[in-house]
């Protein structure tokens, strides 16, 4: 039985629809991570969930039960926002048996839960300590162990870690990557950071406008995104594209080639396309080489430190042909090409 369940779901604020019919089944103890460009709908499907906004169709079960109807503390789930939402006046103990004094747990028991999950997110020496006394890592620290004190059935994280600098995103997120094992609790996760959806994911649920436009593992999404779509989505830098009559490959529209498979080569090599060095950025561990080619398409190769390009050198610019990504002109991913498939190469 799924974890979770969608199927048809629907939202439209004043007739403007929002989501478009999502069918989405989460097993349990996946990690699903939303993406998706900003007003794609990826939060309105959280709230849908979450119970705080109304369906305009379709149905969302949680462990094989419908929840449309029950209110949201009836649904066996947890939710932790961007914003920690704590309560000031309380403790970081009272911020996290909030919700189990309101639900009339047994003092002793909600005394338990509250020091099991302040262990969990390594809160326990802060039980006593105002909001205002806490960094803004250890705020959502408190924030997630008042989800996983009401132990749910289901996580809803609404972009946790976009309030935190770098140095504690970072942190905050192996730390949720580890919960997710120890815990082995289904979560439903929804953020704009590529790292995070990357790394943190079993399975990234990409949204465009309303609807689902791939649904697959990291490496599935990355290695062969299913619509143009997808390839422009996922990698940093963002993959080069060409018109495919350029690249000589008949039947597709668009050719994607990611920066990390293009092969430079100086400019007495044969074959390939001719370029200019436009800037280096230095990385550090690696090296932006922008290009301009030939035709005056914009391009990035991703070459590791120490590599030899230097701005205003003339360079050749090849590739591996399993390397290539075909789209049609709908902007679908045509399969692989003729040559990459081995049965037909023989
Ligand atoms: N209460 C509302 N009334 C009217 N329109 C709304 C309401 N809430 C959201 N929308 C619209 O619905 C669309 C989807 O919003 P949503 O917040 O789900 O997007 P998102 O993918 O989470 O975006 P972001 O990454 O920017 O948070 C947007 O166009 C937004 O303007």
């Amino acid at each position: 039985m799924s974890a979770i369940s969608l199927s048809g779901l629907a939202k439209s604020y004043r007739d403007v629809p929002v989501v478009k019919g999502v069918d989405l089944d989460i097993a349990e103890g996946e990690f699903v991570v939303l993406v998706g460009p900003s007003g794609c709908g990826k939060s309105t499907l959280l709230k849908m969930i979450a119970g705080l906004e109304e369906l305009s169709a379709g149905d969302i079960r949680i462990a094989g039960r419908s929840v449309v109807d029950l209110a949201p503390a009836e649904r066996e789930l947890a939710m932790v926002f961007q914003s920690y939402a704590l309560y000031p006046h309380m403790t970081v103990a009272g911020n996290i048996g909030f919700a189990l004094r309101i639900a009339g747990l047994p003092r002793a028991e909600i005394d338990r839960r509250v020091r099991a999950a302040a262990a969990t997110v390594k809160l326990e020496g802060l039980l006593d300590r105002y909001p205002r006394a806490l960094s803004g890592g250890q705020r959502q620290r408190v924030a997630i162990a008042r989800a996983l004190a009401r132990q749910p059935k289901v996580l809803l994280f609404d972009e946790p870690l976009s309030n935190l600098d770098a140095a504690l995103r970072q942190e905050t997120r192996v730390e949720i990557a580890r919960l997710h094992k120890a815990l082995k609790a289904t979560i439903l996760y929804v953020t704009h950071d590529q790292v995070e959806a990357m790394t943190l994911a079993d399975r990234i649920v990409l949204m465009n406008n309303g609807r689902i436009e791939q649904a697959g593992t990291p490496l599935d999404l990355y290695e062969r995104p299913a619509t143009l779509f997808v390839a422009r989505f996922l990698g940093t830098p963002a993959i080069n594209l060409f018109g495919a009559a350029r690249m000589g490959l008949p039947g597709a529209a668009t050719v994607g080639i990611r920066p990390e498979h293009l092969l430079l080569e100086d400019a007495t090599h044969p074959g390939g396309l001719a370029a200019r060095v436009e800037f280096v950025e230095e990385l550090g561990d690696v090296r932006l080489i922008h290009l301009l080619t030939e035709a005056d398409e914009k391009i990035v190769a991703k070459q590791p430190a120490g590599s030899p390009w230097q701005a205003g050198q003339s360079v050749r610019v090849s590739w591996r042909t399993e390397h290539l990504h075909r789209f049609d002109l709908a902007g679908q991913r045509l399969d692989d090409a003729p040559e990459q498939r081995p049965e037909k190469a023989a």
